[in-house]
C-alpha cells in the first residue's frame, strides 16, 4: 500500500518482556530521530501482552495501548514487531500481519530456523518485508552484512560464538578451573543463564542461529533440524585443562562452511564445543559476549563482535530493522527477500572435516605408542603431534596427547572408539575438536 506523505507509520509491538520493553521505550524516547531517519513518525498503535492490566512503569506509553488481543492488533499496523518468542502463536501472528499488509521485524531465531521459508513466501506473496537482525548475535550487525554487504562476494565459512550464556560458563571454567555444574549455578545467580538454561547449554539456541547464518551465507534453505548439535554439558574441567596445556580455550562454536562432498558443492553446519588456539580472534571473546568470524573469497577474513543479548542491545538491532522497513514503506519497494537459489545439499556430521585433540591415559611400556599410532593409521587419520607426559607417582602409567591433521569426523570418531578398546589405554580422558588453527 502506498504511504501517504506526512502520515505516520502504525507500529504494533507483540510482547513486552526483556526485548519488547526496551523497544517500546526507545521508540518513545528516540521518536524524533527515528522519524527523521525513517521519513515518517513511528506511532505505537498497540502492544500485545498476556496481562494488559499489569503496571509497567518502565514502559513510557499510554497504558490504554496494552491489549491482550494480538490477532486484532496485527490487522491495523504497517509494521509489526514480534518479540514474543517461540513457534506459536508467534508464527500465526506474523502470517496474519503479512496477510493484512504489514512488514514484520522479529527477533525470533527459533521460528526463523524452523519455518523461515513459510514466512518468506508469505512476505513475498503480500509484498512486505521480513527482517530479523536481532535473531542472531543480538546487537551485532551480522545478518545484513552477510545478506547485503557481502552479496557480491563468495562466503566460504562463518564461524561464531553466538550464545552468550555458554560463553560465560566456558570462560568462567577457564578462569577459575571450576566444574560445569558449579559454573552454571554461578551464571544463574548472576542473571546470565535462565532458570531453565536447556536451550542454551544443550546448543539449541546456537543451532537455530547457525541454521539462519548458513541459509543466508550459502543461499540455501537450512533448518535447525539440519544442524549437528552438541551442547556443553559434557565439557569437563579436564577438557578445559587439556585445552590450556595446548594453548587453547574451549568455545561453543557455530560453524557453517562450504564443503565438497562426493565431488559436488555442499554445506556443513554444526554446533559443538571446540578447542580454539589462544591466538585466534574468537579466543579473546570473554564472558557473555558474542562474535562471528566470516571468511569470504574476496574480502578475506572479517570479524563481528559485541553483545548478543540483553534488552537494549537486542532492541538496537530490532529498531535498525524497523527503520529499514519503514524507509521502504515511505519510498515504496521492499528489502531483499529469500535467496535460496544455490539449493546446496547439507552433509551429515560424519562428512565434516575437522581436527581432534585427544588425551589418553596409557600404560608406559614398549609397543604402546605403536598400538595407538596403528589405531589412527587404520582409520586413515594422520597424526600431527604426539606428546607423552609421565604421570607423577605412577611409574608405569603415562598420558599421551595426540593432535590430528584434518580428517572426516566419521574417521576420527571411529579412531576414538578403537582407542577406547585397546588394552594399553586405561582411559580416553578428553576428546575435543580443534578449530581455527
Ligand atoms: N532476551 C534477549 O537477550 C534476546 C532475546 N531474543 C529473542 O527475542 C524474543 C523475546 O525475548 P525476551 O524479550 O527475552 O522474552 P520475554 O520472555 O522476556 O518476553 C516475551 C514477552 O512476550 C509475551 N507473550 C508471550 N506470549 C504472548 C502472547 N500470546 N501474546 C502476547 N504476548 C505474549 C510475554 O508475556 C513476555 O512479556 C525471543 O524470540 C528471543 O529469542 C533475541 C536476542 C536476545
Ligand atoms: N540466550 C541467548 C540470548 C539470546 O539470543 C544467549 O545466551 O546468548
Ligand atoms: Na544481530
Amino acid at each position: 500500500m502506498a504511504h501517504e506523505p506526512g502520515a505516520p507509520l502504525r507500529v504494533a509491538l507483540l510482547g513486552c518482556g526483556v526485548v519488547g520493553s526496551a523497544v517500546a521505550r526507545m521508540l518513545v524516547e528516540q521518536a524524533d530521530d527515528l522519524a527523521a531517519r525513517a521519513g515518517a513518525r513511528l506511532e505505537i498503535v498497540g502492544i500485545a501482552v498476556r496481562r494488559p492490566q499489569r503496571p509497567r512503569p518502565d514502559v513510557p506509553v499510554d497504558p490504554a495501548l496494552f491489549t491482550a488481543d494480538a490477532e486484532e492488533l496485527v490487522t491495523r499496523a504497517d509494521v509489526v514487531i514480534e518479540v514474543i518468542g517461540g513457534i506459536d502463536p508467534a508464527r500465526a501472528l506474523i502470517l496474519r500481519a503479512m496477510e493484512h499488509g504489514a512488514s514484520v521485524v522479529s527477533a525470533n531465531k527459533a521460528l526463523l530456523a524452523e519455518d523461515g521459508p513459510t514466512l518468506y513466501d508469505t512476505a513475498a506473496r503480500y509484498g512486505v518485508d521480513l527482517y530479523y537482525e536481532a535473531a542472531v548475535a543480538g546487537a551485532i550487525p551480522i545478518l545484513r552484512p552477510i545478506q547485503e554487504s557481502l552479496a557480491g562476494d563468495h562466503v566460504r565459512k562463518v564461524m561464531g560464538i553466538v550464545n552468550g550464556t555458554t560463553n560465560f560458563v566456558l570462560d568462567a571454567m577457564d578462569v577459575s578451573g571450576a566444574g560445569f555444574a558449579e559454573t552454571v549455578a554461578q551464571a544463574q545467580a548472576l542473571g546470565y543463564a535462565e532458570a531453565d538454561p536447556t536451550a542454551d547449554i544443550e546448543g539449541f539456541d546456537a543451532a537455530a542461529k547457525a541454521a539462519i547464518l548458513a541459509s543466508l551465507a550459502f543461499h540455501t534453505r537450512v533448518s535447525a533440524a539440519d544442524v549437528h548439535r552438541e551442547g556443553i554439558t559434557e565439557v569437563t574441567a579436564a577438557d578445559i585443562r587439556a585445552a590450556r596445556e595446548n594453548d587453547c580455550v574451549v568455545k561453543l562454536l557455530a560453524i557453517c562452511e562450504r564443503v565438497t562432498a562426493d565431488g559436488t558443492d555442499a554445506v556443513s553446519v554444526r554446533v559443538h564445543p571446540a578447542m580454539v588456539p589462544r591466538s585466534h580472534p574468537l579466543a579473546s571473546v570473554r564472558e557473555a559476549f558474542n562474535a562471528v568470524f566470516v571468511e569470504s573469497a574476496a574480502a578475506g577474513e572479517l570479524m563481528f563482535y559485541g553483545r548478543g543479548a540483553g534488552g537494549d542491545p537486542t532492541a538496537s538491532a530490532v529498531l535498525g530493522d524497523v527503520v529499514a522497513v519503514a524507509r521502504h514503506r515511505v519510498a515504496g519497494g521492499r528489502g531483499p527477500g529469500e535467496s535460496a537459489y544455490a539449493d546446496l545439499p547439507v552433509v551429515d556430521m560424519g562428512q565434516a572435516v575437522t581436527r581432534y585433540h585427544i588425551s589418553l591415559d596409557v600404560a608406559d611400556r614398549p609397543g604402546v605408542l605403536a598400538q595407538v599410532a596403528a589405531a589412527f593409521a587404520d582409520h586413515g587419520v594422520s597424526i600431527e603431534t604426539v606428546r607423552q607426559q609421565a604421570v607423577a607417582g605412577e611409574g608405569e602409567r603415562a598420558k599421551l596427547i595426540v593432535v590430528t591433521h584434518r580428517a572426516s569426523d566419521a574417521a576420527l570418531s571411529a579412531t576414538v572408539s578403537a582407542l577406547g578398546s585397546l588394552d594399553a589405554v586405561d582411559d580416553v580422558a578428553s576428546v575435543m575438536r580443534v578449530e581455527g588453527a
